[in-house]
């Protein structure tokens, strides 16, 4: 094969791409790609196009501008066409751009009009003695659609001109948009109703205006900004940004961001004050468009086949990029959170190199419906992370993608995974075990609630762990007073103060123990329940799912991780290697139900407290033997009123009941 008959090849099948694209784009109003895809696709066959001028055709994606105007509606043709613009993506072309402009003035330095690139749809609005008689999209640029009913639904628009000296006719152009917060809006209510929600503001900019039904339209949150004017009658400034100023004038709506700027330096500190402003902004912006201010050195520039010599669009980097899922891996967080990420093929998006996005979860992979292999769209916004936005389905090669199979144990410790129903989260049940989950696990247990050990704190645990010294909570009680002093900043007295709190800290009680296990959802009001029902530790370990849930306070979920965390070895180990450390409590006696000094006595807890937690009033108080109750009634022999206490205050104070406030309580329950 020759090389030129390769070059034609090539140049056929990115043409057929881009007509396939533009029909996606412009007649569904839903492109499958991103625009950093089509324009790199664009870029090649101008590319090839112009190394390769005898294989030029008129006919080619290059030479035309948008799409063809549907038939669905009345064709309108435009007196002066309609044009797209020019693209750079970076500052240097921008200055190959300016230079051109030098070189056609006869100025030292030439004003640009510079304006928000509004990321909507061209339309064309003709006024005729000030009236708004009709409205076209902008279609192939020749030919448009008639949307006049659409477009006077629109808002912001007026229907009438004011103000002095308008022009008997006047087309105005400018982009027809959507603001953020209103596209957010239309697509939950899309989702709600089941239907498809738009791929991006403009999407929904163009499905709106191009409704059959004006009602439609209407309901629509549309708006749209003027940035230039076609054919007119009458007397009109001779320069862009003027001519700006004297639409606002006559009630026109304009983007206040548009300013006239002289000089190399100003026009790059637009884009780069305009990038910062971006997502404060009301409106979706794609980039920036510089225009040649004075309008006879536009007209001397002239045009080329689709776009403006005298203007030229500079885009922000792509926020979307096409890419490949190469592998899925797995990564455990702190809290034992086992997150599956995608390692990509490296794609340039948002600004930087990507090549992991995380999937979050199998639900995530689920409504995704990604497999290995798949091409799919990666998103990256500001500094967010970068996430899958969707999988191009279109593109997938079935001989080449397989399932993500999330597994089955922790990939860091090897202790098995859970993934709990009604959660999105799978979790290593290696707690204490896990190399991930270390340093969070052994911080749990050094605080307050747990076995509160005076003098380890955060960053001292984060050293221990760094320096390979602990492992585990049970090898914090073997630590020598000689190592620790080893630490950078731990003085001899400080090692020696940690070593003593240590051995203070190993008489503790059942309930705090179990806490300090930092075992998902056990937090101190269910170890105090747990320790209140089933008195031993053995006893614990025994029970099952369903006796746990017979436990005050614990449910499904808590049963659950309470029963898997007590069967994986590693964590058993780490058990007896702390009761072999010496860590002891108390037996907690048989009580006799009948002695219990708040049996049969009903409590009702309501509002804010400061030192303890309602949680914890209410097992203290079921611990005394009595019933805490949700409602006040004629039943209630107490109520307990924290902070902003509200209708059952009133209620209680109504029916005459026992009102205890946060420091009676304190001193009933003995804290
Ligand atoms: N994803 C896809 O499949 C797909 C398909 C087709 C086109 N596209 C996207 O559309 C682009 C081509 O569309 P286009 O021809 O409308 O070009 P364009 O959007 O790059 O630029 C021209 C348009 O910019 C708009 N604009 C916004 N602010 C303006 C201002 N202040 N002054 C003048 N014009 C302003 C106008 O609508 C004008 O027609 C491609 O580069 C690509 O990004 C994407
Ligand atoms: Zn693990």
């Amino acid at each position: 094969m020759s090389n030129n008959n390769q070059v034609e090849q090539q140049i056929q099948q990115f043409r057929e791409l881009l007509e396939e694209y533009n029909y996606q784009y412009y007649v569904q109003d839903a492109p499958s790609v991103p625009d950093a895809e089509y324009d790199r696709i664009f870029k090649a066959l101008q590319r090839l196009e112009t190394e390769h001028p005898e294989l030029l055709s008129t006919n080619s994606p290059t030479q035309k501008v948008g799409g063809a105007a549907l038939s669905k509606f009345d064709q309108v043709t435009h007196q002066l066409p309609m044009l797209s613009l020019d693209n750079v993506f970076d500052s240097e072309s921008l200055n190959d751009f300016m230079q051109r402009v030098m070189d056609k003035s006869a100025l030292v330095e030439t004003a640009f009009c510079i304006e928000p690139k509004l990321d909507g749809l061209a339309a064309s609005i003709i006024y005729e003695n000030g009236f708004l008689i009709q409205a076209a999209t902008r279609g192939d640029g020749l030919t448009g659609e008639n949307v006049t009913e659409n477009v006077k639904t629109i808002a912001n628009l007026p229907l009438r001109l004011r103000g002095e000296n308008i022009p008997s006719l006047l087309e105005v152009r400018g982009e027809v948009f959507m603001l953020k917060a209103g596209f957010n809006k239309l697509n939950e209510g899309l989702i709600a109703a089941g239907e498809k929600p738009f791929v991006n503001p403009r999407n929904a900019a163009a499905g709106s205006l191009r409704q059959l039904d004006s009602k439609v339209a209407a309901a629509r949150p549309l708006a749209f900004y003027c940035y230039s004017v076609g054919v007119f009658e009458g007397d009109l400034a001779d320069s862009q940004y003027a001519r700006i100023e004297q639409l606002k004038n006559w009630g026109l709506p304009v983007s206040s961001e548009v300013k006239r700027v002289v000089g190399d330096d100003a026009c790059h500190d637009f884009y780069t004050n305009i990038a910062e402003k971006r997502p404060s902004l009301a409106y979706e912006i794609d980039g920036v468009v510089y225009k040649v201010d004075d309008i006879a050195l536009q007209q001397k520039m002239g045009f080329v086949a689709r776009a403006p010599r005298w203007a030229m669009a500079y885009k922000f980097p792509a926020e979307e990029a096409v890419t490949t899922v190469e592998n899925v891996e797995f990564q455990v967080g702190r809290t034992g959170a086992i997150t599956p990420v995608a390692k990509l093929k490296p794609v340039f998006v948002g600004g930087v190199t990507v090549s992991n996005a995380t999937l979050h979860n199998k639900d995530e992979i689920e409504r995704l419906g990604i497999l290995i292999g798949d091409v799919v769209v990666v998103r990256r916004a500001g500094d967010v992370i970068p996430q899958v936005a969707r999988v191009v389905v279109e593109q997938r090669d079935a001989a080449k993608t397989t399932k993500i199979l999330f597994p089955e144990t922790c990939p860091v410790c090897d202790s098995d995974v859970e993934r709990i129903e009604g959660e999105a989260v799978t979790r290593c049940t290696g707690g204490l075990y896990c190399e991930a989950q270390r340093k969070q696990a052994i911080k749990h247990f050094a605080s307050r609630k747990a076995l509160d050990i005076d003098g380890l704190g955060d960053k001292l645990v984060d050293l221990l762990v760094d320096h390979n010294m602990i492992k585990d909570p049970s090898q914090l009680f073997s630590l020598t007073v000689q190592q620790l002093s080893s630490l950078p900043r731990m003085g001899e007295t400080s090692a020696k103060k940690l070593v003593n709190s240590l051995q203070l800290s190993k008489k503790t009680t059942l309930a705090r123990f179990l806490y300090s296990l930092g075992i998902r959802e056990v937090g101190e009001a269910t170890a105090a329940n747990l320790a209140l029902h089933y008195k031993t530790l053995p006893a614990i370990k025994e029970a099952g799912i369903e006796s746990l849930k017979s436990v005050s306070d614990v449910g499904e979920i808590v049963a659950k991780h309470l029963y898997y965390f007590l069967r994986q070895d590693h964590n058993l180990d780490v058990i007896e290697q702390l009761l072999t450390a010496g860590i002891h409590w108390p037996e907690i006696k048989e009580v006799d139900v009948s002695e219990l000094p708040l049996l049969d006595k009903t409590f009702v807890i309501t509002g804010s407290f400061d030192a303890i937690s309602r949680n914890d009033i209410k097992a203290a108080l079921q611990a005394l033997g009595a019933k805490v109750a949700g409602s006040v009634s004629k039943k209630t022999n107490t109520l307990v009123a924290g902070a902003a206490a509200g209708s059952k205050l009133a209620k209680a104070t109504e029916l005459g009941i026992e009102i205890l406030d946060e420091s009676a309580i304190l001193i009933l329950l003995g804290k």
